[in-house]
């Protein structure tokens, strides 16, 4: 059980730390550029920066390069199991589809009137993995490592290490909110 925890979490890196560094080094112009939809509310809000999203991604990437560093260290055999591209393609997919599934999430809050900020139970914590994990199901050899174990682990897992961070974050001053 331990193993497959660990196992799904290390899985699931590049798609959690895009949000890290999407908070540590986000700011500055927002990705909708300040427009409104057309129901006259802010597309996305300024929650979702450009810095944000291409730090976040970059972190992402930069992260899971890490470990496949690691895993090649300790002879361990999950990223490292893929050709570069095909990893690198999936890295990507999982950092690109995480923070597209964020701004998505925005976006719905957006369209309901939830203010910047505000909590939006299940979406905020299982939005961006959604994304992420459906963008990456279209790379080769992607059920081989994301298994139905390791999904249902991380649907149940993230949640968890979602509320933990971001009140490790709000804890650091990284947040405003705990959530
Ligand atoms: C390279 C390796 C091996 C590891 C690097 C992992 C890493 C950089 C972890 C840092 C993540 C962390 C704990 C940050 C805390 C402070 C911080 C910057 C938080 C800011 O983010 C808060 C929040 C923002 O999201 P929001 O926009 O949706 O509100 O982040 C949301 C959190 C998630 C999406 C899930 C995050 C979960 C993790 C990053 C997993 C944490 C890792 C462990 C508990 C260690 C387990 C590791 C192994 C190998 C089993
Ligand atoms: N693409 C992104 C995503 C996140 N962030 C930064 O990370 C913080 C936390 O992200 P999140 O909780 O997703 O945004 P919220 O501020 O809660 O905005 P929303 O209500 O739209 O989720 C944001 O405030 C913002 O400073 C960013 O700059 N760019
Ligand atoms: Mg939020």
């Amino acid at each position: 059980m331990l193993i497959l925890i660990a196992k799904t979490i290390w899985l699931l890196l590049p798609a959690y730390t895009p949000n890290n560094f999407a908070v540590v080094f986000g700011g500055g112009t927002p990705i909708d550029l300040g427009k409104n939809f057309v129901d006259g509310k802010r597309i996305l809000g300024n929650g979702k920066t450009i810095r944000g999203f291409v730090a976040g991604v970059s972190g992402g990437l930069l992260v899971a390069h890490i470990q496949l560093f690691i895993e090649k260290f300790v002879g361990v055999e999950l990223f490292s199991s893929l050709e570069y591209s095909t990893f690198l393609l999936l890295a990507f997919s999982l950092s690109f589809g995480s923070l597209c599934g964020d701004a998505f999430g925005s976006f719905i809050k957006r369209r309901f009137g939830v203010e910047r900020g505000a909590s939006f139970p299940i979406l905020d914590q299982l939005g961006f993995l959604v994304f992420a994990l459906l963008l990456a199901s279209r790379v080769e050899g992607f059920e081989k490592l994301y298994t139905s174990e390791v999904i249902i682990a991380g649907l149940i897992l993230t949640p968890l290490l979602h509320l933990v961070t971001n009140i490790i974050a709000y804890k650091l001053g990284l947040k405003e909110v705990p959530w």
